[in-house]
């Protein structure tokens, strides 16, 4: 689009700057509550409520307390929560077993928060790394990351957060083929309005190392995960796998990390017009929120700056963890 315009002075562009009102007037986007999707850290406990020491603001909480979460964020505006949990080491098996256990701590705080808050959406994390003795998303068999064998194993993990009554399964593991076979066995099984949003374009990045502390992950993980998650480098890649994400049966999509990718959103969202996401991680959290504690930068505005990037990316939401903070200064 090139926009007609008169030579200076008939066109002054600030004129359009020029008060509070005007400026009002032609905002383009704009950040509301309901753009945002929160995602918390489950632990086992009750009461509990433990700050994740790089993610200033940030806690895990024990399931009693994420319902409490839940209703403060749906007081808020906030339509959807999602859900990590915090596995202990002895949870975490070569076999991953405890990915489809229907009482495993992510199936009880989806069924809790349902019952409380039925009126949140309940988002969840299909990928084996919260279970993997071996700490990667996927299983693995001499030094490869088997994608095949992982996919069916990663069925299981989005049936049993189905049963337990999640509306949106996040498949965030980077395997081939896991979305249509994951929508065919809801389909299968009666789930036919569960949502599938696929983070379609992961990137294997730095920026999610506070995530990795705050789940317990880091210990496990022996390399990197770059063999099924994306080069930073490269953008048509992604728009191939948003395009197979869509045929397979993805309803939305995602692209993560956020800011850094955030050319990668708005080509999405240009190329295909469905509903694009970003996850602004841990990473892009701990440096807003840790230089704000240090008084380096205006955390207040940093944090409704940084959210309203994505809007004008295209994104029509985003996962982030200011969601608490960025509603209630929304909403005064
Ligand atoms: N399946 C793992 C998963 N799901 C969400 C995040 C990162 C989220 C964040 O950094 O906030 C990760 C980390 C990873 O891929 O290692």
């Amino acid at each position: 689009m090139h926009p007609t315009q008169a030579a200076f002075p008939a066109t002054r562009l600030r004129r359009l700057r020029k008060s509070p009102a005007i400026r009002s007037l032609v905002t383009q986007n704009v950040l509301t509550p309901a753009d945002f999707i929160w995602p918390v850290f489950v632990r086992e406990g009750e009461g509990i409520v433990e700050p994740v020491a790089s993610m200033p603001g940030v806690n895990r909480l024990s399931v009693d307390k994420v319902v409490d979460a839940a209703r403060e964020a749906h007081a808020l505006g906030i339509p959807a929560i999602c859900l990590f949990p915090f596995t202990p080491a002895e949870k975490k098996t070569e076999d991953c077993a405890e990915a489809w256990n229907p009482d495993n701590l992510s199936n009880r705080a989806t069924r809790a928060i349902k019952d409380a808050v039925p009126d949140i959406a309940v988002m969840t994390d299909v990928a084996l790394d919260p279970y993997n003795s071996k700490g990667h998303d996927g299983f693995e068999a001499n030094g490869e990351i088997v994608n095949d064998e992982t996919v069916e194993a990663l069925v299981k993990q989005a049936l049993s957060q189905a049963r337990a009554g999640c509306d949106i399964i996040g498949p965030s593991d980077m395997m081939d083929g896991r979305i249509g076979a994951i929508r065919r066995e809801l389909e299968r099984e009666g789930f036919r309005n569960t949502l599938l949003m696929s983070y379609s374009a992961k990137y294997a990045s730095a920026f999610y190392g506070p995530f990795r502390d705050a789940v317990g992950a880091s210990g496990a993980l022996k390399g990197d995960k770059t063999t099924y998650q994306m080069q930073p480098g490269n953008a048509d890649e992604a728009m191939r796998l948003v395009a197979r994400d869509l045929s397979e049966g993805a309803d939305m999509v995602m692209v993560k990390p956020g800011m850094p990718y955030l050319d990668i959103c708005r080509r999405a969202k240009d190329s295909f017009g469905v509903p694009v996401f970003a996850y602004q991680v841990s990473g892009e959290y701990a440096m807003l929120a840790g230089a704000s504690e240090r008084g380096w930068l205006d955390g207040d505005r940093v944090m409704l700056e940084s959210l309203t990037a994505f809007k004008r990316a295209g994104c029509d939401g985003v996962l982030t963890y200011f969601a608490p903070a960025a509603a209630r200064l929304l909403n005064g």
